[in-house]
């Protein structure tokens, strides 16, 4: 028994932070992020666009957005020592636990580490942002023995991010899907990861170890992990026809479809998803190649038929980055490399505006008297 009287398992409903971030509002259907709607964003904004919004509250000039730009190619490098430690990880370690370790490092080499001022955040968060795509990049080279590359200043954020995954610099319309993916994952209000980093945050720990923990959550099947895991399944079933068979398979087995449902928009598709989805048939039609596209319609008209499910982000974004050429390791910690930001304005809203997260239990197990 316990005096606690409400529970919601998962937390579902549960509002958790009053935040000026960000909100999904399914009555207007829209992802509201510092008041706009981040589809209508995607349509005309870039990442950098985004990560001004967030971080300074305001969409940027061209100004604005060149010293924006300046200030992150600042910290593009990572120290040598980064390096030396990834050499030293296993050989198997994922890229998100070689991600995680990566963020953790940058906490010893921060000489005001107790500083929780919001200038002294927001110049640790523009860090991170520079060094998240060195990290992910290099990480996964030296764990698969490959030389580190070296960030290229001539590129835009992004398509420096996709040069480095890759080691190919990429044609305007590639970087231009690779950066509306990082902007589709910038920012998503309270996720699984994103009240991790608050939970942690609220006992006033540091901006890296709130990250740090974000990192571990985020690699979850059920979270960003998801869209690895998608392609994979796309890749064992090789056709439309067997792509059905497999999901079949899996209900009649019980098991979750990787890539399908969403805890906020269940009953609906994930407007993000429409976005990758479009960026599918355009890659599709340039290469001349749509069994991706195929499939994946295919699974959707399954997956509404069979249980009334729709396709989240991860679902489409996972045959774009196939088809964009980067690695499945990779999928999601280039997910986390984009939601860098939107856990960084989280963090700071919360060290701005702290309470200890300390929530009770319902206690069922057994009560015993000890026997003298
Ligand atoms: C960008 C992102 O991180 S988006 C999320 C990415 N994750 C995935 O794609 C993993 C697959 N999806 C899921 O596991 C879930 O839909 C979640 C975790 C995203 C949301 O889960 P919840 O809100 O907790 O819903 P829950 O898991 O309780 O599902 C409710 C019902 O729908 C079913 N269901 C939900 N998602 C799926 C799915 N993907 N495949 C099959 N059945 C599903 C559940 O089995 C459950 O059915 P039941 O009531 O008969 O037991
Ligand atoms: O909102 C969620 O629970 C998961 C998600 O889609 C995201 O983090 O982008």
């Amino acid at each position: 028994m316990s005096n606690i009287s409400h529970f919601y398992p998962g937390l579902d409903g549960v509002v958790a932070a009053e935040t000026k971030i960000s909100f999904l509002d399914t009555v207007q259907g829209e992802i509201v992020i510092k008041g706009y709607d981040l589809i209508e964003l995607s349509k005309n904004y870039s990442y950098l666009d985004i990560v001004h919004l967030l971080l300074e509250d305001k969409l940027p000039n061209q100004d604005e957005k060149n010293r924006l730009e300046n200030k992150l190619k600042k910290n593009y490098e990572i120290q040598e020592t980064l390096y030396e430690m990834f050499k030293l990880l296993p050989k198997q370690t994922h890229p998100m636990d070689a991600l995680r370790t990566g963020i953790s490092f940058h906490s010893g080499y921060d000489g005001d580490i107790d500083n929780r001022s919001l200038d002294v955040n927001k110049e640790r968060a523009y860090q991170l942002l520079g060094t998240v795509p060195n990290i992910v990049a290099n990480s996964y080279r030296i764990l698969n023995k490959q030389r580190p590359v070296q960030p290229d200043k001539d590129l835009s954020y992004s398509a420096n991010f996709y040069y480095m995954i890759t080691g190919t610099i990429p044609t305007a319309i590639e970087e231009k899907i690779f950066d509306l993916s990082l902007v589709l994952y910038s920012e998503h209000e309270m996720p699984n990861s994103t009240f991790t980093s608050r939970v942690i945050a609220s006992t006033q720990s540091d901006l890296y170890g709130a990250l740090t923990g974000a990192v571990a959550s985020l690699k979850g099947n059920l979270h960003g992990g998801a869209n690895e895991a998608v392609m994979h399944m796309l890749l064992e079933a090789e056709s439309v026809e067997k792509f059905e068979e497999l999901l079949e398979k899996k209900l009649l087995n019980k098991e979750k479809i990787m890539g399908f449902g969403h805890r906020v928009y269940m009953k609906k598709m994930d407007p993000r998803a429409l976005m990758m989805k479009e960026a599918l048939r355009q890659l599709s039609d340039i290469k001349g190649d749509d069994l991706l596209y195929r499939m994946c319609e295919a699974g959707e008209r399954l997956m509404e038929r069979e249980k009334g499910l729709y396709p989240n982000l991860d679902y489409y974004a996972a045959p774009v980055y196939w088809m964009l050429g980067i690695p499945i390791p990779l999928y999601t910690p280039i997910f986390f490399g984009s939601r860098t930001v939107g856990l960084c304005a989280h963090v700071i809203e919360q060290h701005a505006n702290n309470r200890l997260f300390r929530p009770r239990v319902n206690y069922i197990g057994e009560r015993h008297a000890l026997s003298k």
